[in-house]
């Protein structure tokens, strides 16, 4: 078996701060979830920056269905960025953390009345309204409250986005938005155009999750934009807003390789504002809303090992203090992750390892199969690219609590979520 150098099986954003570990175990307990604000603050920089252009308005939306909590949403205000909700749970979360509510998108495919009447009320900027008949509802809570409100439609572009089956969200049967080669979208794009309460000012589409053909985005502005033209032509209804959502993919192993956002953006800018100029589409917006690719790699998980065991089969476990209660993806979608001993960072490559989590479930597995320097009890383990798609899973699966958050800027450290009690985990339950 060959094994490589253990320093090249971590994620380089992290690796210059891996002495720091030992110290945030002690002051904060494992397991950890630790978010880095300083890369969090450079990605957010090279987003804005690759989107900015002469043509239209641009606008960066934090999906934050990736992680949301009171301090990342007070650094999404902080740095100016819109914040893409799905329920009215994170925009209750958002607001109390400062994001102003007009700078928020709100999706989801079956917003209940309660939600779009709270949207309403706190002011959402744009309602992305999945189909007809919450376009219906919409209309109707609008009336009834004498307002009016801006909102996108979501269509579904039917582009084939190399994913997880789980998190394709644009093939023909996908439970998001309206198909554009259903028979009646030009009379329901219609009809919501004609309510009197809802202004439509475009159109919206997220073709999945962790994709790395950047092709497939280019394919679906292509589709949106001639979808776009139909719907001028046809029904002399202007398209002024495209939402292309998110779905940018992330390094978590070597299997994945991310295509530079920093290049591609800049060229899709520019591909969007040459299509729309062809098809004669006077654009004066385009957003985009990622989620995993502007938190994944500044977040990680700090573990404590526990127990090692050595199966008759021949399998080593190492056993942490945590699992899948706090990152269900491997279990979810046998999502990959690296890891390393930050306390024998330098200690050579002796063995391959199971990383197990400590719930009732043959299945909490973190990490199948990695090699790691001789794992003792005790040690520190950090998983790297926990930073999307944990924190806003996590469960109290078997009673285990949830893992604090603390944040990281250069020297500093600070709790953003404190660790579940058993009394939290029981809190609404009544004898
Ligand atoms: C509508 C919508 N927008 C944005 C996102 C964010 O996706 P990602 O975290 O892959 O960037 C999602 C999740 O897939 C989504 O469903
Ligand atoms: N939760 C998924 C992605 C879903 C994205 C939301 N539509 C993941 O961990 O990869």
């Amino acid at each position: 078996m060959h094994l490589e150098p253990y320093q090249t099986k971590v994620n380089n954003e992290l690796v210059h701060s891996l002495h720091k570990y030992s110290d945030l175990a002690q002051q904060y307990g494992t397991p950890l979830y630790i978010f880095d604000e300083e890369s969090f603050r450079e990605r957010v920089y090279n987003f804005k920056n690759a989107l900015e252009n002469p043509y239209f308005e641009t606008e960066l939306l934090f999906a934050s269905k990736s992680v949301l909590t009171l301090a990342i949403a007070k650094l999404i205000s902080e740095y100016g960025i819109g914040q893409d909700v799905v329920s009215a749970g994170e925009i209750f979360t958002g607001k109390k953390g400062g994001v102003q509510p007009s700078k928020m998108y709100f999706h989801g495919n079956n917003k209940l009345d309660e939600e779009l009447a709270f949207a309403v009320d706190q002011e959402v900027g744009t309602i992305v309204i999945d189909n007809r008949m919450e376009a219906d509802r919409l209309n109707n809570i609008l009336e009834q409250k004498g307002k009016k409100q801006r909102a996108l439609l979501r269509l579904n572009p039917g582009v084939e986005a190399h994913t997880h089956e789980y998190i394709k969200t644009a093939n023909l049967d996908s439970k998001f938005g309206e198909s554009v080669f259903d028979e009646k979208i030009e009379d329901i794009i219609e009809s919501i155009y004609n309510y009197d309460n809802i202004d439509l000012a475009g159109l919206h589409c997220h073709i999945g999750s962790q994709i790395f053909d950047s092709e497939s985005f280019i394919k679906a502005a292509d589709e949106m934009l001639h979808f776009a033209q139909r719907i001028q032509t046809n029904l002399n209804i202007p398209i002024r807003e495209i939402n292309f959502g998110g779905g940018f993919g992330v390094y978590y192993t070597e299997e994945d390789k991310p295509f530079d956002i920093a290049e591609f953006l800049p060229n899709f800018i520019e591909h969007v504002h040459e299509k729309s100029t062809e098809y004669g589409i006077q654009l004066d917006k385009v957003t985009i809303e990622p989620g995993r690719s502007l938190v994944n790699n500044s977040g990680s998980t700090l573990y404590t090992i526990g127990d090692i065991k050595q199966t008759v089969g021949g399998k080593k476990y190492a056993f942490i203090d945590g699992g899948m209660t706090d990152n269900i993806r491997p279990a979810l979608y046998q999502a990959e992750y690296e890891a390393a001993l930050p306390n024998k960072i330098n200690e050579p490559v002796k063995e391959t390892y199971t990383i197990a989590g400590k719930a009732c479930e043959s299945g909490d597995v973190v990490i199948n199969n990695i090699d790691l320097p001789q794992v003792e009890t005790g040690d520190l383990l950090l998983v790297n690219g926990t930073g999307s798609y944990n924190y806003s899973m996590a469960s109290n699966y078997n009673h285990i609590p949830i893992p604090a958050m603390v944040h990281i800027d250069g020297e500093k450290s600070y709790l953003t979520v404190k660790r579940q009690s058993f009394e939290d985990i029981i809190a609404n339950n009544i004898l």
